[in-house]
């Protein structure tokens, strides 16, 4: 069987390069993101003798012209938390599986923005800038200790629970805003709304994923609901935050200062120009989106993900997956194992099952999992992979109608 090939864009760790080579997937890295345009002609310029999957960040943006463009693309690794820049609907209805690691980096987010609420309750920044610059500025106005303050949470996630605890651990207070029900973890309180939040803290630190409701979620109003002298941390998206309101209210000294780690548009690669209408503000600690940038972080995660993509190509296996139905049969227990993504209608089960038996194999194992629109289904059959048989049973499975994708595990059973 020919070996898939992997092409991985934005300096995805190393660790992914070895565990991709120890289970015999051919790597292609690219150092920053690609366009639209340049994604296609990268991925349509590769290797066409084997299963082609896609590793990128959280800067490459996957919209459904990509996976048109190369319906051979079998699976997309984020190797981040987020996946609001791949069109998920799309690779659901085309069969792709979409794969990320959802809790790595959750504590390097979390410990960074511990570190700036401090380092915003003591000018740090403004200080030290003013220090490289030759001025003594040695005072305590406007400075401030943590404890005893309130820190308000939105979104109180993987990375926003974290915080929670690190946060109480220096005698915060802890207040909380989600749009679920969440468990408070110690002394922790939810507030009855967003509004009531940003009242009553300090500083506050965003954690919602992008979503339509998310997007502008903190805009003139709320900033102006917050506290006078306040902080506003943002780790999220950038699209969280309206950015001209937030320098509006730094310049007119209603906030005290902000720590924005993501923004409405961010280059594509480390070393490219970057600008921002809060440039040049002394009370903003800007950061070029490292909120999950640790060496620690991005080694688990490159194994993560890279071990979650080979799974799928060698068994099917779903774990880790975002729009697949979730599934693992486990290791192929005899002979070859076939992979099917079918629509999900009425009756493709039995189309699929007679032609199972119109063949006359004996099936050794069969699983199926569903989500609304497309079903999983893997069929264990006693065939190696170089018999005839499986691959006319695998043509007639994929000529069905309802059948999105057809192929052979990687593994067989000796
Ligand atoms: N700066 C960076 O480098 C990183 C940024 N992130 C961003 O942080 C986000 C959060 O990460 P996690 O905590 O791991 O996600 P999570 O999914 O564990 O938590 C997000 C929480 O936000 C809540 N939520 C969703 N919509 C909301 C709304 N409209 N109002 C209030 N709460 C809402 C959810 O119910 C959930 O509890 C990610 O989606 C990603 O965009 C994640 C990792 C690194
Ligand atoms: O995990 C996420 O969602 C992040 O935002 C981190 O993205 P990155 O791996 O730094 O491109």
């Amino acid at each position: 069987m020919n070996s898939p090939h992997a092409l991985l864009l934005e300096n995805i760790h190393t660790t992914a390069h070895e565990e991709f080579a120890r289970r015999g997937v051919v790597v292609h890295p690219v150092p920053g993101a690609l366009g639209e345009a340049q994604l296609i002609e990268a991925l349509q310029a590769m290797p066409q003798d084997g299963p082609l999957i896609l590793g990128i960040r959280s800067k490459t943006r996957v919209p459904a012209q990509v996976f048109a463009a190369v319906p051979r693309l079998e699976a997309v690794g984020a190797f981040c938390i987020g996946t609001d820049q791949i069109d998920l609907a799309a690779a659901q209805a085309g069969g792709v599986a979409v794969f990320n690691a959802p809790f790595s980096n959750t504590r390097s987010v979390a410990e960074l923005v511990l570190g700036e609420v401090i380092m915003l309750a003591r000018q740090t920044f403004a200080r030290s800038a003013a220090c490289h610059r030759g001025l003594w500025h040695k005072s305590a106005d406007g400075s401030h200790e943590v404890r005893g303050k309130t820190l308000g949470i939105v979104g109180y996630g993987h990375i926003g629970s974290q915080l929670s605890v690190l946060a109480e651990s220096l005698g915060m207070k802890v207040r909380y805003h989600d749009i679920l029900s969440k468990l408070p973890l110690g002394n922790a309180q939810p507030c009855v709304n967003l509004m009531e939040l940003l009242s009553l803290s300090d500083f506050v630190s965003l954690h919602v994923p992008d979503t339509e409701h998310t997007r502008g979620m903190i805009g003139t109003d709320e900033i102006a609901a917050m506290r006078r002298g306040a902080a506003l941390i943002n780790a999220s998206r950038g699209g969280v935050v309206d950015i001209d309101a937030l320098r509006d209210a730094l310049v007119a000294g209603h906030l005290g200062g902000a720590a924005i780690d993501v923004f409405p548009s961010e280059p594509s690669r480390a070393g490219d120009v970057f600008d921002s209408p809060l440039r040049g503000l002394d009370s903003v600690i800007l950061t070029p989106h490292i909120g999950g940038s640790t060496e620690e972080a991005q080694a688990s995660i490159g194994r993560e993900v890279a071990v979650s993509l080979s799974h799928f190509l060698d068994n099917g296996a779903t774990l880790g997956g975002v729009t697949m139905p979730l599934l693992d049969a486990g290791p192929v227990r005899s002979g070859s194992r076939i992979v099917n993504v079918h629509r999900n209608v009425p009756g493709v089960l039995s189309k699929i099952n007679r032609v199972l038996g119109d063949s006359q194999v004996n099936i050794t194992g069969q699983s199926l999992a569903t989500v609304a629109s497309i079903g999983l289904l893997l069929v264990d059959v006693p065939l190696g992979h170089s018999d005839p048989q499986l691959q006319e049973l695998v043509q007639a499975i994929a000529s069905l109608p309802t059948s999105l994708r057809t192929r052979v595990a990687r593994q067989s059973a000796a």
